[in-house]
């Protein structure tokens, strides 16, 4: 039996289980990690969530995060995440600013305004960014893939192809709501067997609603469709800037089904890396029992932070009634 204290968090309703393995000696094996990714986030028979953060020890930064999809695939990065992770981390700290260790940076975060009033919020690095195709991979014979076709994909839609390091696939479109149905086809299908995306991909539709608004609607790989992704929004940004539809260093407010966020592109010599700013929400705590073959639990010691939800209902009425302008 596995007894574990874990926490439900969430970035723009990009739902998360967080388990602290810092103060907690869990000895959660490789296997087990995976396993409990597919029994707690299952949305019918388990918790539900997108994803669980392991949130660990690191010997090189003040903590480590480490990722898994509601499929028990390991990602490389999460940003909406990081963003409770920075939060958890911080206050057990008592800091306003640390270095996550992820699977490919230590990412600085830090502490910020309230996005909203009375909405937590925190800034998280995003990068390194790579637009080279080995890099998500993406197998097609070229370097890279900035605003143009995938013949097998798709006759009309223009995609920019960017690791942050995870891998995304990006394209701006006029109708989301049309293009739905075109946006779950392609997804279904380059994050299942095939020749382009052997590792799968984040796939997201971008609207530029007006200059620094922008609209980001993502099917998640090793996922689905997530109310938000904080590695696509940031990297869409990325692209409406490249686009030319945005600028860097200028504030974009990125809109989500979740809610809202902030990114602001920074361009160095080499690259690029975003900030990404937007709430850090502690939804509820409980204790879970999970039995040995981990193919059961039972939830107890429920606490529920009413205040932090309620808080947060009231950003994406905000939000809503931007969009409905
Ligand atoms: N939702 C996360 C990304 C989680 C990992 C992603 N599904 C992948 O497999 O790369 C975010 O907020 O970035």
């Amino acid at each position: 039996m596995l007894q574990i204290e874990i926490l439900k968090v969430h970035g723009s309703n990009n739902d998360f289980i967080l388990i602290d393995e810092i103060t907690q000696e869990y000895h959660i094996t490789e296997e087990q990690r995976k396993e409990l990714a597919l029994l707690l986030c299952h949305r019918e028979t388990g918790i539900g969530a997108d994803g669980i953060l392991f949130t660990m020890k690191s010997e090189r930064a003040d903590a480590r995060m480490r990722v898994f999809n509601s499929d028990g695939s390991e990602a490389s990065m999460c940003g909406n995440g990081l963003r409770t992770v920075a939060r958890y981390v911080c206050e057990q700290l008592e800091v306003e600013a640390a270095v996550i260790e992820t699977m490919k940076a230590n990412l600085s975060v830090k502490k910020q305004e309230d996005i909203f009033p009375k909405v937590h919020t925190y800034q998280v690095e995003i990068s390194p960014v790579s637009f080279q195709l080995a890099d998500l991979p993406l197998n097609l014979k070229k370097e890279n893939l900035i605003n143009e076709k995938i013949e097998p994909l798709s006759n009309e839609l223009l995609f920019t192809a960017v690791a942050v390091p995870n891998p995304h696939l990006i394209t701006v479109v006029e109708d989301l709501e049309a293009q739905l149905p075109v946006q779950k086809k392609l997804s279904d299908y380059v994050n299942g067997p095939n020749d382009l995306f052997p590792d799968g991909v984040n796939v997201s539709f971008v609207k530029a609603i007006e200059k620094g608004h922008i609209y980001v609607r993502t099917y998640e790989r090793g996922v689905g469709f997530t109310n938000a992704c904080g590695t696509a929004m940031s990297a869409s940004s990325l692209v409406t800037c490249l686009l030319g539809l945005n600028e860097v260093e200028d504030k974009i407010h990125v809109y989500n089904d979740g809610g809202m966020v902030n990114c602001v592109v920074h361009q160095n010599e080499q690259s690029y890396q975003i900030d990404l700013i937007g709430n850090a929400t502690n939804v509820f705590k409980a204790t879970v029992t999970i039995d040995d073959q981990l193919k059961s639990f039972q939830m107890t010691n429920k606490h529920t932070f009413e205040d932090e939800n309620y808080n947060y209902t009231k950003l994406q009425q905000y939000a809503q009634e931007y969009l409905k302008k």
